[in-house]
């Protein structure tokens, strides 16, 4: 079975952010991923994943004015000082919790503008935070995400990531590969497991039930066959990351709801060899 991480953004609804870290340790994760940590002092993450004996293994880098609609500045002609700025904050939260990778979202196509206008702004930003990141060995994640979730998002696809990070050209830009988003977009996600993950340029999975977000055992996916898909590439081609749980959980903030809902890992626990 491959090593879930719980989405503190999305897991334990009920519960204050930094209380997320306890109840996850205590359902038996071993790693959290959320989506900022900026509204925090570092140290006080760091303490919450030392006392639960937690790793970080995932979070994103300032999106611009997320309570505006921003959902990224990679792609926005004229944000580049400001998405540098970004960039740097990312990666001094990144080296005191010890996180490998960053996730830096794309943004959104500004009205009248075509993906393609964007590309050389998209390219020459990530390769400025590929630099950056590399020089304390922290990787840099793109993520394709679902239109009908972020409208107008620059990045929906697998190839066209895979596409984008041959042409940024730096061995530490790699995918974040949400199978929710996948499914929804393109479908065919165990072929696109078998195609991509032996590249070397998948770096973090994510994973939920389509159509509504909840657990992966609710919806028209069928997560025990594509685990096994996962660890059976995995174990082929070395790969020993982390997949995400990012989902809503379908008993909402009900108290407890989180872990009455993570049934589905038991059982594939239990499925494992
Ligand atoms: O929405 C997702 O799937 C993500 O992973 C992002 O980090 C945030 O939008
Ligand atoms: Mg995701």
């Amino acid at each position: 079975m491959p090593q879930f991480a719980a989405n503190l953004s999305m897991l334990y609804p009920e519960l204050d952010f930094l209380d997320r870290f306890e109840a996850a340790a205590k359902d038996g994760f071993k790693a959290v991923e959320y989506l900022f940590p900026y509204a925090y002092e570092s140290h006080e993450l760091a303490a919450r994943l030392q006392a639960h004996d937690l790793q970080q293994v995932l979070f994103n880098a300032p999106p611009g004015d997320w309570d505006q609609g921003e959902r990224g500045l990679a792609c926005l002609p004229g944000r580049e000082a400001e998405f540098r700025t970004g960039i740097a904050k990312a990666l001094a939260y990144a080296a005191a919790l010890n996180c490998p990778r960053v996730h830096v979202m794309a943004g959104l196509l500004p009205a009248g503008m075509e993906r393609e206008a964007l590309r050389p702004t998209y390219v020459g930003n990530l390769r400025w935070a590929a630099a950056e990141a590399a020089k304390q060995g922290v990787d840099v994640l793109i993520e394709p995400i679902n239109t009908r979730d972020i409208p107008r998002f620059f990045l929906n696809r697998q190839d066209h990531a895979h596409e984008l990070i041959a042409e940024i050209g730096a061995p530490n830009v790699k995918v974040q590969f949400d199978l929710y988003h996948c499914q929804i977009v393109e479908g065919d996600v165990a072929m696109k497991i078998r195609q991509y993950l032996p590249t070397g340029r998948v770096g973090h999975f994510q994973i939920a039930g389509v159509p509504e977000r909840h657990e992966p055992d609710v919806g028209e996916m069928n997560y025990p066959y594509l685990f096994k898909v996962i660890d059976e590439v995995a174990q082929q081609c070395g790969w020993t990351g982390w997949v995400g749980c990012e989902y809503r959980p379908s008993r909402g903030a009900q108290p407890g709801g989180t872990s009455a809902g993570l049934g589905w890992m038991k059982a594939n626990a239990k499925a494992s060899p």
